[in-house]
């Protein structure tokens, strides 16, 4: 190992949601911290991920509500949807974030060291020719998405590549099920690209309450994307045209694709680290193995976030970031993040909100017999003029006897933005009975949340 040419306190590999968070979290308490980046600041929230994807899921809004502009009496014309426009906004927007985080860092007195960090044998992290040391270690390197393994893969692109067009596809086919699948096929839809999404089986987030899996899946339709159900890809070609032609495991061939694009998971970003010199042990699942304090197998070496595989989401990171510095750097010895009733949105469209148990996990912990389950299914006051309708779905589900709230799922217009300070309640212990007690907001839907029969 090269001599040590500088000694930190608290060394934070990964400068995305949960590392920077974390880093300036410690250096409030006075803690000597630096962080190390080999990308961009911000890592994939600001970058790649729910930064850009947010604006594009708000420009996909604007397309779905053109057409009711007419309804509300709006004399407007629709004219072209300009791809370049909105990039060029995005892209500078971000480039700003990323300058803000980079000045962040210096406010709060983070070094900033700019390179690829490997742990050395005895404790050192290695980046470049140089060598830092430090009595802490966290590794919050996170993730990247994955490829299948089957001929011509490389020719389609991620949700990475996504943010990398420079034009709407016209003809788009999106493989995979979970949040992004949803979300980026949604938005090609919506803003004019012919769209199709390929599943393995037969509803999009097969892991959520049934209510969400089958609207969403529903909703995709209403929304233009074309559902192929039990649908594998077997290999792809590019033609001379520069387009895709894909071929199904059945046999069914797909011509003229412009883009094709992966969205079938993520893998954590643990190889090139050096994680075999310091004694940092994955799990099963080749995540970095961590208790529920953070800590990994090596002594004062942490890791969270993405690259732990548990709950892929910033503010699970970034929560997770400033608890570890409270407890490390600032005598709260007890204090760890609690992953249970996480709120979580997919911006399908409508909005999917969810936190707490679906109703198969409530059935299985608590018995069929002990649940109650409320549910709605209205059309939103916004709907109530335009020719376009669309469903708002909600279901509690409650134990019995006090009926306390466990689950709450929705899909729908504003869900997103409701579903926060409903997850307070629900993280508090909140019955349904304590639901009722509260006034209704009227008109708004979610009203419909406390006045459930
Ligand atoms: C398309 C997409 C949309 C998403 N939308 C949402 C959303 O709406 N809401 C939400 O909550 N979450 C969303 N997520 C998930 C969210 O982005 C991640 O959960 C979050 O960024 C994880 O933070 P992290 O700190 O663990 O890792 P990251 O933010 O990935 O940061 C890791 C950083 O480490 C750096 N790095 C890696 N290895 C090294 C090394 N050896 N040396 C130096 N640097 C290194 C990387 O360059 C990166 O900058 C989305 C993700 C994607 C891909
Ligand atoms: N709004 C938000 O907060 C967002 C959060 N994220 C985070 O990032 C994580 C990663 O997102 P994502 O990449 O969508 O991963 P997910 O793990 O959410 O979903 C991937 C899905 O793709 C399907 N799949 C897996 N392998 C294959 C395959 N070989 N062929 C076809 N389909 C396959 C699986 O569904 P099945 O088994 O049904 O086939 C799987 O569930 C999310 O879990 C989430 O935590 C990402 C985007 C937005
Ligand atoms: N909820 C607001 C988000 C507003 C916001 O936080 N904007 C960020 C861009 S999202 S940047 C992505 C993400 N930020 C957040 O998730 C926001 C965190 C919340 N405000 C908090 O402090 O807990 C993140 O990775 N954070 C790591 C970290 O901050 O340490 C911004 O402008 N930042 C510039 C600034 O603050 O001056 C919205 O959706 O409009």
């Amino acid at each position: 190992m090269p001599p040590v040419s500088k000694s930190f306190d608290l060394i934070v590999i990964g400068g995305g949601s949960g590392g920077l968070a974390s880093a300036r979290r410690a250096a409030e308490f006075g803690v000597k911290a630096a962080v190390v980046e080999e990308g961009r600041w911000g890592g994939t929230c600001v970058n790649v991920g729910c930064v850009p994807k947010k604006i594009m899921f708000n420009t996909a809004m604007h397309a779905e509500m053109l057409p009711n502009y007419r309804d509300y009496g709006f004399d407007v014309e629709m004219k072209n949807f300009n791809w370049g426009h909105i990039k060029s906004s995005r892209d500078a927007y971000i480039k700003r974030l990323n300058g803000i985080y980079d000045s962040n860092l210096d406010k709060s007195k983070v070094e900033k060291i700019l390179g690829h960090a490997t742990l050395t044998k005895d404790r050192g992290v290695q980046v470049g020719d140089t060598t830092y040391s430090a009595d802490h270690i966290l590794i919050a390197t996170g993730g990247r998405p994955i490829f299948p393994d089957i001929p011509g893969a490389e020719h389609g692109i991620s949700s990475d590549g996504f943010f990398e067009l420079e034009d709407l596809p016209k003809k788009t086919i999106v493989v995979g099920a979970g949040y992004i699948a949803v979300e980026l096929a949604a938005i090609f839809a919506s803003l004019g690209s012919e769209t199709s999404i390929f599943i393995r089986h037969d509803e999009v987030l097969r892991t959520f309450d049934t209510c969400i899996s089958r609207t969403v899946t529903e909703n995709l339709e209403h929304g233009g994307v074309k559902v192929h159900r039990q649908t594998n890809v077997k290999s792809v070609q590019k033609e001379a045209n520069g387009k895709l032609t894909i071929t199904t495991v059945t046999g069914d061939v797909h011509k003229d694709v412009e883009c094709l694009l992966w969205a079938i998971g993520r893998i954590p970003n643990t190889d090139n680290l050096g994680l075999e010199n310091a004694g940092v042990a994955l799990d099963k699942k080749g995540n970095i193995q961590v208790d529920e304090y953070q800590n990994t197998t090596a002594d004062k070496i942490y890791a969270l976030g993405d690259v732990c595989g548990k709950a892929l989401l910033t503010p699970v990171a970034i929560a997770a970031g400033r608890r570890l510095a409270h407890r490390v750097f600032n005598k709260e010895s007890n204090l760890k993040l609690d992953y249970d009733n996480i709120p979580t949105v997919i911006f399908s469209h409508p909005p999917t909100g969810t936190i707490g148990l679906t109703e198969a996990e409530a059935e299985k912990k608590y018995g069929k017999d002990k649940l109650k389950v409320y549910t709605s299914n209205f059309t939103p006051m916004y709907f109530a003029v335009t020719e376009h309708k669309e469903k708002c779905l909600m279901k509690l589900i409650c134990v019995l006897p006090e009926e306390k709230v466990v689950g709450l799922h929705m899909v729908g217009q504003g869900c997103d933005e409701m579903l926060q300070g409903f997850s307070v309640a629900i993280k508090m212990g909140a019955t349904k009975k304590q639901f009722d007690d509260t006034v209704a907001i009227h008109p708004t839907s979610s009203e419909e949340l406390v006045t459930m029969r």
